[in-house]
């Protein structure tokens, strides 16, 4: 028995100082790598336990450019803002199909057919933007009335709840059922409503560990077969009405091409994941912010009677049409300064070919190796400090311009940010739904604070975000703020 734990004991420090000595070290100009001794997992446990943390203190110690292993791939982080234009533009040598045709494939079963083809054969610019938009944007604001004209929301006594549940129990109803109609010949109850929800987070939930390599679950894949179940073929073409013109298309496109039955469901749940997770967090953080700071809340408040007013219209009508929206620079920059601080997005590459990469920070040429990935955060840049003055602070004016029709500029050493606030990704994996997500968080905010009275029961709760969606997505709650709610009186 000692023998054999001699034996393992040797082979073990002798495979170690092997890997030890032949391990990867940085060449010529190639980024330096932050050391690690763990193979294969490399910095794996620092990044976990605090990414933000761990990647301000290897800048410090680093620069803004350095190579972090983790679960076997080696990370190139660039952390100089002024460089990520030209990541963006480099989308041949650093593609990011590479890494979304497995997990699309993981998390949804959906093959996607090569990474040089096209997303959806061009059908979802066509539905989110442009005139698609319009049709998306009328039917949310009609089904936002829908849910705000229910009894539990025209009561004059105060109601309680979360602030997240408030988000969910209206936003979500309106955007699925914008997306999947009605359900006939009855549309689907409250409560029913509240099962869709509570599957929609358990599926949510998984996220972050499917997006970090865990396999599959049990769990998972059933909450998944209940929503393919509710979006199969049958059910969005023959039992639902109201249906999108995104996944009518779809199916039209999929019968021609003779593709399996269960492909429209496929799709009809990534977007479900792709059109809530991250707009029902966005819409919560814009609401609690809002109802956190008076001098925001009072804005908003002026500019929506302003817009009430100027309408010609009483606070019961929907008939704001979309160019009433962008007449509202107030609430837009209340959810730009939420996404600023409510959501961690990325831009995550893999290196298909050897390239340099040109660090405008320091004016030096980084080597990059085939297979390697490029990894450049963007919240590091929301929160930086050279650009953003108390970077950690919400204010709601902040983006405001004193000109309202130009964008405000951001410098970082005297230099233009153009990357400055990147909410939604950049170059080709750019949010195709980023004009609809930012004018359905208006319409809400716009709905709910003129139609309500609200306000947070415990305003001096410190609420954080959670760190686990860092990179990809928005950032949840650590806990959902109490807040109560009713009907305002109306002035005759
Ligand atoms: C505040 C809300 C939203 C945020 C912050 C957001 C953010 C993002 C980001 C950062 C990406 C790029 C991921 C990457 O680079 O890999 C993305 C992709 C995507 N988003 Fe959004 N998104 C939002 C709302 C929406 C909505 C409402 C839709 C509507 C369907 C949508 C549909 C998509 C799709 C389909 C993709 C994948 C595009 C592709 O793979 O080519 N998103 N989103």
């Amino acid at each position: 028995m000692l023998y054999v734990l001699s034996v393992l004991l040797v082979t073990t420090i002798f495979a170690y100082t092997l890997w030890l000595l032949t391990r990867r070290r940085s060449k010529g100009n190639e980024p330096p790598i932050v050391p690690y001794w763990i193979p294969w997992l490399g910095s794996g446990l620092q990044y976990n336990k605090s990414p933000i943390e761990f990647l301000r203190a290897c800048e410090k110690k680093y620069g803004p450019i350095f190579t972090v292993l983790l679960a076997g791939k080696f990370f190139h982080f660039v952390l100089d803002p002024l460089t990520h234009p030209a990541i963006a533009r480099e989308s041949q040598k650093l593609n990011f199909r590479v890494h979304t045709i497995p997990l699309v494939k993981k998390i949804f079963d959906i093959n996607r057919p090569d990474k040089l083809v096209k997303t959806s054969a061009g059908l979802l610019p066509r539905h989110l933007q442009g005139k698609g938009l319009e049709r998306l944007t009328e039917t949310v604001l009609t089904k936002l009335d829908d849910i705000l004209s229910d009894s539990r929301y025209k009561s004059p006594e105060w109601t309680q709840s979360g602030v997240l549940k408030f988000c969910f129990d209206v936003l979500f109803p309106a955007s699925y059922r914008t997306l999947y109609g009605e359900k006939q010949p009855n549309k689907e109850s409250f409560d029913e409503m509240q099962k869709i929800i509570e599957d929609f987070q358990k599926f949510d939930e998984f996220f972050p560990s499917l997006v970090r390599g865990y396999p599959v679950s049990k769990e998972f894949q059933e909450v998944r077969q209940r929503f393919w179940n509710r979006f199969s073929t049958e059910s969005l073409m023959e039992k639902r009405s109201g249906v999108c013109d995104l996944f009518r298309e779809m199916h039209e496109l999929y019968t021609s091409r003779n593709e399996p039955s269960g492909r429209l469901s496929r799709d009809a749940v990534a977007y479900l994941e792709a059109a809530m997770a991250n707009t029902l967090v966005a819409a919560f953080w814009s609401l609690y912010f809002t109802l956190k700071h008076p001098d925001a809340l009072s804005a908003a408040k002026a500019e929506i009677e302003e817009i009430i007013k100027s309408s010609d219209k009483t606070n019961n009508s929907v008939c704001f049409s979309r160019e009433y929206f962008s007449k509202m620079p107030v609430l837009d920059n209340i959810i730009k300064e939420s996404l600023r601080l409510g959501v961690s997005p990325a831009a995550l590459r893999e290196a298909t070919e050897d390239l340099n990469i040109d660090l405008v920070a320091n004016g030096k040429k980084y080597k990059i190796r085939k297979g390697d990935k490029v990894f450049a955060i963007f919240q590091l840049t929301h929160t930086d400090p050279g650009i953003y003055e108390n970077p950690m602070e919400f204010k709601y004016d902040r983006f405001l311009s004193e000109d309202t029709s130009t964008e405000k500029k951001f410098y970082k050493n005297g230099k233009l940010v153009r990357f400055n606030l990147q909410p939604f990704g950049c170059g080709l994996s750019k949010c195709p739904g980023r004009y609809w997500a930012m004018l359905e968080i208006k319409q809400f905010l716009f709905l709910v604070l003129s139609r309500l009275d609200m306000e947070l029961t415990q305003p001096e709760k410190q609420i954080t975000q959670l760190q686990d969606r860092i990179g990809f997505g928005a950032l949840q709650p650590s806990s959902d703020p109490s807040m109560r709610f009713r009907a305002k009186v109306q002035v005759a």
